[in-house]
């Protein structure tokens, strides 16, 4: 007999209750986003602390900055590895996305917006710094459970002390009449843990990687956070979770934005011994997480970025 429900990605809820460390509701949280990840690579944070004239304004500054000509989104903005700015090319013609470091350290939103807009934009500035703020806290506190409920809460602060963030707006703009409507083509991403939230128009479509089907996706709202396991989680993990295949597909016929939270950890990462056992013997050597990134996103071809779990190759044991 068929399910009645459709399959969906696990939500967790991020509120009063279950935001209090040392609760019932909290411990039932860390052991929903373990299970989601174990299970899915992924799941759906509902969060209502992200006013909505605060989601409104940031991505009225998303399309403030992709009319920017070509030439301005293309100067450089950092040195870090990774790809700041991606334009429509062959591997993604209707995708661009353009990226800013530590985007809730107002010196380095005050950089990229200087060099976007010379004259200064302060209305872009402070919309991603207020929604910045809001992320990198959502960032913080689902690591926070992620790591109580594998039992590795000791490694929490120091994950937060090396972690490296980047902030990623996305225009996906809508197909012409004789083109595919394939916004992104399927990957895994190459980032500790990524966190999407996305405008209005759908798009986001999340796979089921124990049985290959694709699950409903999270439907954009002002409180819908998807938080996806990266190849450098699942190194981490000693895959215990491993990454879900996504992709964007354009349906409603209509310009798409969205903006992600790309977080990468610095300095070398260690497997933590609670990960390893007789069911999980240790698979990864410690890896330096930006070196990969050089790796795959400067030196190589820019397609194999989307080649899931290449992390293997680069640290498998
Ligand atoms: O636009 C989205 O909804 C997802 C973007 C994404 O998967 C990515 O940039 O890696
Ligand atoms: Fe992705």
């Amino acid at each position: 007999m068929g399910s009645l429900t459709e399959p969906k990605i696990p939500v967790v809820y991020f509120n009063k209750e279950t935001l209090n460390p040392g609760t019932d509701s909290w411990a039932l949280a860390c052991k929903q986003v373990r299970h989601a990840f174990e299970e899915y690579g992924c799941f759906e944070a509902v969060y209502d602390k992200v006013p909505v004239q605060v989601h409104n304004s940031v991505f009225a500054a998303t399309k403030d900055l992709f009319d920017l000509p070509t030439e301005t989104l293309m100067r450089k903005t950092t040195d870090r590895p990774g790809l700041p700015y991606t334009p429509n090319w062959v591997y993604n013609p209707l995708f661009e996305s353009l990226g800013i470091d530590y985007p809730s350290n107002h010196e380095e939103v005050e950089h990229f917006t200087s060099v976007m807009w010379p004259q200064g934009n302060e209305g872009f500035r402070e919309s991603v710094l207020s929604f910045s703020e809001l992320i990198v806290e959502l960032y913080e506190t689902a690591t926070r459970m992620i790591f109580e409920g594998f039992g590795v809460e000791r490694l929490h602060d120091s994950i937060m002390k090396s972690t490296f963030p980047r902030i990623k707006f996305a225009k996906y703009r809508k197909p012409k009449e004789d083109e595919a409507n394939l916004g992104l083509r399927i990957h895994t991403d190459k980032t500790f843990i990524t966190i999407v939230h996305q405008h209005e128009v759908e798009g986001l479509e999340i796979k089921y990687s124990k049985d290959g089907q694709w699950l409903v996706d999270a439907k954009p709202s002002p409180t819908s956070f998807v938080v996806f396991a990266g190849d450098a989680f699942m190194a981490w993990s000693n895959d215990r979770v491993i990454p879900c295949e996504h992709r964007v597909v354009m349906k409603e016929g209509k310009d798409r934005y969205a903006i992600s939270l790309f977080t990468y950890i610095e300095g070398i990462m260690d497997i933590p011994e609670e990960m390893v056992d007789d069911e999980y013997p240790l698979r990864y050597k410690p890896i330096n997480h930006l070196n990969f990134m050089k790796r795959y996103f400067v030196d190589e071809e820019p397609g194999l970025q989307y080649s899931p779990c290449a992390i293997r190759t680069f640290c498998g044991v």
